[in-house]
Parts: C-alpha cells; sequence; structure tokens
C-alpha cells in the first residue's frame, strides 16, 4: 500500500497522456484546481528515442535514452514550472517513470539529442554501460527476450520485447535510478507510476524506493512518502502476481476494468456489483489504482483489449460514474486524443498514433470549447461533465460506506454513500421508475449527470427527498446518460 499525497478534499486523478509541461500547467489553473481534481499523471518526462518509423508513435516515450527533463512535452524549465504551478493550486505531479529499461535495438539520437547505442549498451546520457544491463548470466531465454511468462525469472532478468533490461540488482544501477526519482522529488512531484513493474524484482524495486527522499517541504509537509503505484498487468493465469508488489506501494488493477466493461456493455446485470470490490477477489482497496482504460488498454493491447474507452461513450460514462461513485481503490480518469482507428483482423492498425501535433512534428496544444470540452484532436474526457461532476462526487462522499442498496434484479442498480450521496443507474432493459429510500437529508437535490448546479440552481434535472429520505426517480433505459447522481454538495 502506498498513501496518496492529494491536497485535503481531493481524491481522483487523470492521465494526462502526452500533454504538454504548459498546457499542463494551465489545465491545473483553469480546470482541476477549480474543479477538485487531485493530480495528473503526466508522460515519462525522461528523454526519449526518437522513433520515425513509424512517424513518431506514442510508445517511444517508454524507450529511454537518457534521465535528462527533455521530450516532446517540453524542457526541463517547462517542467519545473508546471510542477510548481500545478502544486500552487493544489494539484499534484504524479510522474510515470520508465526505469526497467532503455532502448531497444540499433542507435541513434533522443529527444533532447543525446547519442545512444543499443547494440553496444552504450547510453552516455545517464551514463549507463553494458556491464550495467542484464546479459546472458541472468536471462537464460536463449535470444535474450521474454517469451516465458510463467517463468518468473525471464520476465524480470530478459528484454521486455527486445528492450534493453537494466541491472537494478546492482547498486550503481539503483543509485542513478534513485536519483532520477530524487531529482523529481526535489522539483515537487508527489510520487510516481512505475511503468512495467512486472519486469522487475520486488525486492530491487523495494531498494530503489528505499533510497527515496520524502516530498519537498516547499509544497508538502515534513515526513510526506512519495505516492508510488507500480504498473503490474495481472489478469491471472501468468506466474506473477500482483500481490508481490503490495507490500511496499500500489499496484494498478487490471481487473477492475475488464469486468466493469463485461458488466456496462451488457454481458453481465448491474446487480452483480452488490459486493463490487474485495468480495470479487481484488486487492485490498488500499493497494490499488483503478480505472476504466489506460494508455495501452485502450488500444486494443496490453491489459486484455476489453476494456470500455472513450470511443463507446455511452457504457464509459456510465462505468466512470460507477467508478467514481464506489468507494472500492484510488481512481484514476484517463484522459485521451484521437486518432483514425483502422481495424484489419481485429487489429487497429494505427494504435501507434502519437499525439496531435503541428508540422514540425511538436504536440500541438488542446483548445477549450464554450462547454468546457476540448478540442483540436484532443478528448479530454476529464472535462466531460459527467465525469468531473462524478469526481465531485467522489470528493463530497468520501469516507462513508455503500448504503441503502437497490436492484431490479437485472441492469438497473442504485446504492447511497452514506447521507452524502446517492445514484441510481440504469444499464438497459426497462425503464426505472421507482421511489427509493436514498438516505440524505430532505431537500432538492440537482442530478449532476444532466446538468450542474450553478449559482444555486440546477441546470439538469431537480430531484425532491421527502423527510422519510425516499425520493421518486424515473429514469429512461434508453437515453444518453442513463444514470442519476444527487449529493449534499449539490444541494438547492
Ligand atoms: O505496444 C507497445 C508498447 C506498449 C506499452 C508501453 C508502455 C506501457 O506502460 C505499456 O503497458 C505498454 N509497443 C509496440 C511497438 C514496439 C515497441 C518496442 C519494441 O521493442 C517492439 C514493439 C508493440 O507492438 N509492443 C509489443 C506488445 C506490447 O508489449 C509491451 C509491453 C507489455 C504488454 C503486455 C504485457 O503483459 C506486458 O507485461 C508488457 O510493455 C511495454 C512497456 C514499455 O515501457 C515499453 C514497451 O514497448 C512495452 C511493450 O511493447
Ligand atoms: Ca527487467
Amino acid at each position: 500500500w502506498s498513501n496518496p499525497t492529494c491536497a485535503p478534499g481531493r481524491y481522483t486523478i487523470t492521465h494526462l497522456f502526452e500533454w504538454k509541461w504548459t498546457d499542463t500547467a494551465d489545465e491545473c489553473e483553469k480546470f482541476l484546481g477549480p474543479y477538485g481534481y487531485c493530480g495528473v499523471q503526466i508522460s515519462p518526462p525522461s528523454e526519449n528515442r526518437v522513433v520515425t518509423s513509424p512517424n513518431r508513435p506514442w510508445w517511444e516515450r517508454y524507450q529511454p535514452v537518457s534521465y535528462k527533463l527533455v521530450t516532446r512535452s517540453g524542457t526541463e524549465a517547462e517542467f519545473r514550472n508546471m510542477v510548481d504551478r500545478c502544486n500552487k493550486v493544489n494539484v499534484r505531479i504524479y510522474a510515470d517513470i520508465v526505469i526497467n529499461h532503455m532502448t531497444g535495438g540499433g542507435r541513434g539520437s533522443g529527444t533532447a539529442g543525446t547519442h545512444y547505442d543499443g547494440e553496444s549498451l552504450s547510453y552516455p546520457g545517464v551514463p549507463f554501460s553494458s556491464w550495467d544491463f542484464n546479459s546472458g548470466s541472468e536471462c537464460h531465454s536463449g535470444d535474450g527476450d521474454i517469451h516465458n511468462y510463467n517463468d518468473p525469472n525471464e520476465v524480470r532478468n530478459c528484454r521486455l520485447v527486445s528492450l534493453r533490461d537494466l541491472k537494478m540488482s546492482k547498486d550503481y544501477v539503483r543509485d542513478k535510478v534513485a536519483e532520477y526519482m530524487n531529482k523529481l522529488i526535489s522539483i515537487g512531484v508527489a510520487g510516481f507510476r512505475v511503468d512495467a513493474a512486472k519486469h522487475m524484482w520486488p525486492g530491487d524495486l523495494r531498494a530503489v524506493f528505499g533510497r527515496l527522499n520524502d516530498l519537498n517541504t516547499k509544497y508538502f509537509s515534513g515526513g510526506t512518502k512519495p505516492f508510488i503505484f507500480q504498473e503490474v498487468i495481472d489478469m491471472g493465469g501468468e506466474a506473477i502476481h500482483a500481490s508481490e508488489y503490495t507490500s511496499f506501494a500500489r499496484v494498478t488493477n487490471f481487473i477492475y476494468g475488464i469486468k466493469l466493461a463485461q458488466v456496462f456493455r451488457g454481458n453481465n446485470p448491474a446487480k452483480y456489483l452488490k459486493n463490487w470490490g474485495s468480495a470479487w477477489g481484488m486487492p485490498s482497496p488500499f493497494d490499488v489504482v483503478v480505472f476504466i482504460d489506460n494508455h495501452d488498454n485502450q488500444r486494443g493491447h496490453g491489459g486484455g483489449g476489453g476494456v470500455l474507452t472513450h470511443f463507446e461513450h455511452r457504457a464509459y460514462k456510465m462505468a466512470t460514474a460507477f467508478m467514481l461513485a464506489h468507494p472500492y481503490g484510488f481512481a484514476r480518469v484517463m484522459s485521451s486524443y484521437d486518432w483514425p482507428r483502422h481495424f484489419e483482423n481485429g487489429e487497429d492498425k494505427n494504435n501507434w498514433y502519437g499525439p496531435p501535433h503541428n508540422g514540425d512534428m511538436s504536440i500541438k496544444g488542446r483548445s477549450i470549447n464554450a462547454d468546457l470540452s476540448c478540442g483540436n484532436g484532443w478528448t479530454c474526457e476529464h472535462r466531460w461533465c459527467q465525469i468531473y461532476n462524478m469526481v465531485a462526487f467522489r470528493n463530497v462522499v468520501f469516507g462513508t460506506t455503500v448504503n441503502n442498496w437497490w436492484d431490479n434484479g437485472n441492469k438497473a442498480i442504485a446504492f447511497s454513500r452514506g447521507n452524502r450521496g446517492f445514484i441510481v443507474i440504469n444499464d438497459g432493459g426497462v425503464d426505472v421508475n421507482a421511489n427509493l429510500q436514498t438516505g440524505l437529508p430532505q431537500g432538492t437535490y440537482c442530478d449532476v449527470i444532466s446538468g450542474n448546479y450553478e449559482n444555486g440552481a440546477c441546470t439538469g434535472k431537480e430531484v425532491h427527498v421527502g423527510g422519510d429520505g425516499r425520493a421518486h426517480f424515473q429514469v429512461s433505459h434508453q437515453g444518453e446518460d442513463p444514470v442519476v447522481a444527487i449529493h449534499i454538495g449539490a444541494k438547492k
């Protein structure tokens, strides 16, 4: 487990995938601060390989060349400015760090112009050289790559898709990685998303994390530890289990999104969610970061591929509303960019597409529409009102449990969070037309899915809760948003 380092009253982060640092700083001040987000997961800030075939794919950022803070997202100065401005409006920065490996084969230069040679294992920008990498002594797979995911040694000591595998058992390597993380901490970063953690030994990760400083007291109280969550793709069926990694940090819970996709695509009745969480055999809520989709599995591979994405926006909003209304786990909202999917034999041939860009391949900033949504090719799910209003819902109900569960035996469910919030989700079949116990104090509440609570008025539907805590709910199973959510922070 690991404690989030959010400012008080904030409980959800958003992954601003491939955003520039200048845009991220602006987004903290204009939106994430005012709308109650805890923080941002940023794309890897370390210098990465420049891949031109295909042309600047998103996954080039997962092939480090050095730990210099120069990428397509911006310069070190822009990075420092972003962390400062976001912290000043109570929005934390969680850095995606790629420390299992460096580049694949071949030689070239990175986004800071630093030379590397993947053949001779030469990375002068760190520096790392051949004895800092796993070799035939540690990896016994024959060609040096991972093939057998049921051999824990092979998964950790061999090359993931031929990416040069760092020898994390070596003190020098641990020191250089910890030095990189401590530099980010000194700048004001609040924690880390550890990429490809499954491919590193838990003991080596624990040794590196043990070298980390406390967070910078310019923004955090003394003795605050960084919030660390590790990407461990574990869907069962492999030799490596997420539980190996949860004694010293959190893990990403991949099963979560896949199970919710099954429910909200209509394969399983929503009533099954009555005992959602640990009763489904999932890890302790304090050991996980939960999400509907991530940058990899929204493109159809990595974590099972069967998850909901912004392309299926109706079901996606329902599943996100459920995730944010339910107490299980620390929630992360994906924020994507659009790309022209092109399926051939079930695979999206364009799943490598990088972010919207200008003629010179620099990343194009997002534009903001009157309804707060984004343009210029950016999806900005974190700015969809059905999502940002549920981020506020999660803030208001924190610390309460699930009560007053109701379901219609099939695809409609409802539950309250203590006496602070109540949600009805109608996942299909028949309309809901019921008088339900909300557990809330008497009054007129705004439905925060169909509109906002602004200047004391509801721009969407209103719900009247009587003295007995009951209210009448009519939720068609055919509307764009078959969800009604109310809470005491949006009450007339
Ligand atoms: O699709 C991709 C990149 C995927 C990817 C990148 C970052 C992630 O955090 C992630 O989860 C996936 N990469 C493309 C293209 C590619 C890139 C490099 C390379 O040497 C070969 C090909 C691809 O087709 N990759 C093969 C399938 C995805 O196999 C990868 C996985 C991965 C997928 C499923 C697993 O269960 C697993 O344990 C690991 O993690 C990466 C982590 C990285 O840091 C960099 C990578 O290249 C990858 C990575 O290729
Ligand atoms: Ca490894």
